[in-house]
């Protein structure tokens, strides 16, 4: 298997190499040569597997051999013995048409463990094995930092800062990153909003001289690792379906923001996977939504709402997306991306549109809704949903079909988003690890939205 660029200029690198490339050399993002078939039969097969060995099935389709098979089942071993559940992320049944995935139970409460505590593990043996130094740069709305400080926090060989915008993360989410005080973790608090923290990065990452000099890695989504070790879950939720659920259309409803989940679903289906609608659900920042109904894609105003990890305008797999939707013609693309750029806007018409709206479904929730959703699902269902889990559950309800199953991504614990639910006084109880954030003392460095001032910190951070 070989790696290319969405935007044509990079390839023929193999799968440690695009780790460690995170954002492709072109500027594009890496995506395999050839996307691996899963036929019916081995999907039938896998209906046994823990989530752990499915999740060794998958990678060994992606990895050409390039990490032997023990050390592969060991680096996936440890990076799921933290979890709560046994399950890894188990299949809720809310009704006769509901399924909702759990997703929350790593270390940090959110999805974004699942991949990170991975990648934790696979950076730590890139660096033993191949001597590499490894020095992460991450942007964050608040999920992705904080999983993944805790994936390498402490580890040797390892540095890792992470931009989160000043206050527009939660109270958990910011206690999380900033009351982690190991010498290899450095978190700028910017003050801008999420986009101008991936906005800074993605220049850094694009400056390719500074990031060969500082040793620049990428544990956001736009490193194809993240989308890969998401995809394992849309099969594991898709086998744990009772018997009862055979032939029925299975539609997968997932809160969305830069679109890193959904497009693991997208890659999912291309291989096989059969599943029906992919049910993009997003907050007011709704320009995914807007995509798809109308086929314009272009940033509009930045929102605060009731799901801060979703505040996002510029969603950084969308370019994944486009590299398919205008068949792998990674010239086209750098066209559009050009035009995103110049123009502000770039737009899908007539047949291209006609594929958007085979491929997605979307619904961006108002923030009366998303609390509205929340309440109905605690007094109906006696089951607490996230505000971001609430928009999932949302758009299931606008876009699951009659007869129809649903699946729905629990993204995070509601434990996390304390803010919203105690709007409709909902008193929860909180897990003992996050209680206890409250007492630690908080390191963090305030810095303007500013490139230059966010590069004077990394010099003197991984200089
Ligand atoms: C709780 C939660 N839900 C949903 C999302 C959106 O996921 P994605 O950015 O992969 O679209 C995020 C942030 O990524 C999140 O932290
Ligand atoms: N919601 C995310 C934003 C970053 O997304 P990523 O999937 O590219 O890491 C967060 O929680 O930080």
């Amino acid at each position: 298997m070989e790696y290319i660029s969405t935007r044509g200029n990079v390839k023929g690198i193999g799968f440690i190499d695009t780790v460690l490339m995170g954002l492709a050399d072109d500027g594009g993002l890496l995506v395999p040569a050839e996307i691996p078939a899963v036929d019916a039969e081995t999907l039938e097969e896998w209906r046994s597997l823990s989530f752990q060995e499915l999740f060794l099935k998958i990678f060994s389709l992606y990895t050409n051999g390039e990490i032997p098979e023990e050390d592969l089942k060991e680096l996936v071993n440890r990076s799921y013995a933290s979890f709560r559940d046994p399950q890894v992320a188990p299949l809720r049944r809310i009704d006769d048409s509901l399924y909702v995935l759990e997703l929350f139970h790593g270390p940090t409460f959110a999805f974004k463990d699942v991949a990170l505590q991975f990648i934790g593990e696979l950076y730590s043996y890139i660096s033993r094995t191949r001597g590499e130094i490894i020095h992460i740069l991450g942007a964050t709305s608040g999920d992705t930092g904080a999983a993944a400080i805790a994936g390498v926090r402490g580890k040797e060989g390892i540095k890792i800062c992470i931009l989160h915008p000043n206050g527009k993360v939660s109270k958990v989410q910011e206690l999380q990153m900033t009351t982690v005080d190991d010498a290899n973790v450095l978190n700028l608090s910017v003050q801008g909003n999420f986009d101008d923290c991936q906005r800074i990065i993605k220049e850094l990452f694009g400056d390719l001289e500074f990031k060969a000099k500082y040793h620049l890695r990428a544990i956001n989504s736009i490193n194809f690792v993240r989308i890969l070790a998401q995809t394992v879950y849309y099969f594991h939720a898709f086998l744990q379906l009772p018997e009862e659920a055979k032939g029925r259309t299975v539609n997968i409803s997932v809160p969305s923001g830069n679109f890193g989940n959904i497009f693991s679903g997208y890659l999912a289906k291309k291989m096989g996977l059969p599943i029906g609608k992919l049910i993009i659900a997003t907050n007011e920042n709704n320009i995914l939504e807007r995509f798809v109904k109308t086929g314009e894609y272009k940033p509009g105003e930045f929102a605060q709402t009731h799901s801060p990890s979703m505040d996002i305008q510029v969603a950084s797999n969308f370019e994944r997306y486009l590299y398919y939707l205008l068949n792998e013609d990674g010239a086209a693309v750098a066209e559009r991306m050009k035009e995103l750029q110049t123009e502000g806007r770039i737009a899908a018409e007539g047949e291209e549109l006609r594929r958007v709206q085979a491929d997605f479904a979307a619904l961006g929730v108002t923030n009366g809704d998303c609390l509205e959703t929340i309440a109905k699902y605690s007094r109906e269902k006696g089951y607490l949903l996230d505000p971001h889990t609430a928009c999932g559950v949302a758009a299931y309800e606008a876009h699951n079909g009659a007869g129809e199953i649903g699946i729905t991504f629990a993204t995070a614990h509601p434990a996390k988003f304390d803010e919203a639910i105690s709007l409709l006084d909902i008193r929860q109880e909180f897990p003992a690890p996050i209680s206890a954030l409250s007492e630690l003392p908080q390191v963090q460095t305030i810095v303007d939205n500013d490139k230059a001032e966010v590069t004077a910190r990394l010099i003197e951070f991984f200089g």
